[in-house]
């Protein structure tokens, strides 16, 4: 059984538990309580896998005090970092949350492997008032190795569903890879074995 940790990250009213929400229930609800952060679980069977998937969904304001990120940086194995279509500084706070992801010494010191993230573009269905433009997001995303969309939580369940599919997949193809760079257990251990007693034997 695979434990699966996301983190839903974003500026204030973007759309992150609305996402969630959407992803777990399929449905919209419209408004959401603010102002507590929820560990939301779930039981989940991808690509014939069993999965234990927790998904966590910040209260705002807790969010900007702890902007360092270094709890969540430690609990997630991947990030989807929510900015508003309709609002240029939701932007620049998705941009700054992806740069703390990817700094050199938040990436090398702690992870193996680069963690997965997923930058969303919520509430396209406001595109009449759009501050944010496709190209703008799609760059951001390609220049910090992240997956991108946009998408509308109050409108595309679907589209929903995939991204968060999207990142999963992308979380499990990390867990491979880390398992590949780890030395496996019962190969180290017969190093080790080899190096004690088969250079004693030799010198005896
Ligand atoms: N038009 C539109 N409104 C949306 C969409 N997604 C969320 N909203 C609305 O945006 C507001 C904020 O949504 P939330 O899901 O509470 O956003 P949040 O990021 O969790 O909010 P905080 O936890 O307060 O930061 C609510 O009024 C939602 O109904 C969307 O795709 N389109």
């Amino acid at each position: 059984m695979n434990d699966v940790k996301l983190a839903v990250l974003g500026g204030e009213g973007t759309g992150k538990s609305a996402l969630t929400v959407r992803f777990l229930t399929k449905r919209f609800i419209g408004e959401y309580a603010s102002n507590f952060e929820s560990i939301y679980k779930k039981h989940l069977c991808l690509e014939r896998k069993q999965l234990n998937l927790e998904i966590y969904d910040p209260c705002s304001q807790t969010q900007k005090a702890k902007f360092s990120l270094t709890s969540e940086l430690h609990w997630a194995d991947g990030f989807v970092i929510v900015y508003d279509i309709s609002d240029r500084s939701s932007f620049a706070f998705a941009k700054a949350l992806i740069y703390r992801i990817r700094e050199p010494q938040t990436s090398h010191c702690k992870r193996a492997v680069e963690s997965a993230v997923f930058l969303v573009g919520n509430k396209r269905d406001l595109c009449h008032v759009r501050e944010v433009g496709w190209e703008e997001g799609q760059k951001l995303a390609l220049e910090n190795r992240c997956q991108f969309c946009e998408l509308s939580a109050a409108e595309q369940s679907l589209e929903v569903e995939m991204m968060f599919i999207r990142i999963i997949k992308d979380i499990l193809i990390n867990f491979k890879l880390k398992e590949k760079r780890r030395p496996s257990g019962s190969k180290s251990m017969a190093k080790l074995i080899n190096n004690v007693f088969g250079k004693r034997r030799k010198s005896v």
